[in-house]
């Protein structure tokens, strides 16, 4: 595995500007957002509508939630894997997650909320929807660019439709002795898209399509946005998933958290405008739910490329 490389991730700033559909910044804003993922899987975004208030709110809602005792946070359970509490795992033992599925939606937030503190918690049930509403609001406008390049907005509209968003809260205990620690083993989401924040302690490094790997410094005010698995079968290809890891160094505790754009209930399909002489078809129609629980086989698990063993042409 190579050292850190002198090199950063592209930047794009979404602002009042050019959030404007249809603009003439949109447009040119939409090119970049296309390049950038063409070429790294991903990249750094501002976002104006995510204010430092909000920055504050949910981690400070995030320590709340770690600070519960083991025995009720592990009573956050999916039927997905790795969608509920991960924590005390001998791969990664730095690691500790939770999530709240639908976190998009009051029924999601409630149903977390209601499980993990049964008298209920406002400050935190507020935070994280309101998190989880203006990030999604993000991974909105990106795809929007991206189905707009590519022609092909109408096939993503409706694949928006039917998204589920997953919240993930993440901490990281220091390792223990001077050397840094694996946080999470590399690897690519298995997600449509995902929208990462972290705050304060840096850890988290993608791969180049040169294999170096470059790091990814935190700020209040930036999320990496990333093309998951499902991203690059129903892009036939043309953007590959970031493949990412988290190196922890130090004594300090890192927090971090990501929005995991899912497709429920439809299967993904390679939009026909994709697909033609030049660009064969590369994936067949696939559930992304079903192919989270395939990941999770020993067969997912044993392949260098699970979306393609899984559904590629
Ligand atoms: O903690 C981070 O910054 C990255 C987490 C991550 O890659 C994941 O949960 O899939
Ligand atoms: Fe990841």
């Amino acid at each position: 595995m190579g050292s850190l490389a002198n090199q950063t991730l592209p930047t794009i700033a979404f602002s009042s500007q050019n959030l404007e559909v249809g603009s003439s910044s949109w447009v040119s804003t939409s090119k970049e957002v296309v390049l950038a993922l063409e070429e790294f899987g991903c990249f750094i975004a501002t976002y104006t509508n995510f204010s430092p208030q909000l920055h504050h709110a949910i981690f400070q809602a995030s320590e709340e939630l770690f600070d519960l005792p083991t025995h009720v946070k592990m009573l956050n359970t999916s039927d997905t894997p790795s969608h509920g509490y991960v924590g005390q795992e001998p791969v990664v033992p730095l690691y500790e997650g939770l999530g709240i599925e639908n976190s998009t939606t009051e029924q999601g937030v409630d149903r977390f909320t209601r499980i993990l503190w049964p008298s209920g918690n406002e400050t935190f049930r507020e935070a994280a929807l309101e998190y989880s509403k203006v990030v999604a609001g993000l991974d909105k406008v990106v795809m929007t660019m991206v189905s707009e390049v590519y022609g092909i907005r109408n096939a993503y509209e409706s694949l928006h439709e039917t998204t589920s968003y997953l919240l993930r809260f993440i901490k990281y205990i220091a390792p223990a002795g001077d050397e840094a620690g694996l946080g999470i083993v590399p690897h690519t989401d298995k997600s449509f898209t995902s929208i990462l924040h972290q705050r304060q302690v840096k850890g988290l490094q993608a791969m180049t399509k040169a294999g170096d790997w470059v790091g990814v410094d935190p700020s209040p005010s930036t999320f990496v946005v990333m093309a998951g698995d499902a991203c690059m079968a129903f892009t036939n290809g043309r953007i590959e998933p970031s493949y990412h890891r988290v190196m922890i160094e130090g004594s300090e505790e890192r927090y971090s958290l990501g929005l995991f754009a899912f497709i429920r209930d439809v299967e993904i399909q390679v939009p026909e405008e994709l697909v033609d002489e030049d660009h064969p078809l590369q994936f067949k129609p696939f559930d992304n739910y079903k192919y989270v629980h395939f990941y999770y086989t020993e067969e997912g698990r044993r392949s260098k490329c699970p979306i393609r063993a899984y559904c590629g042409v």
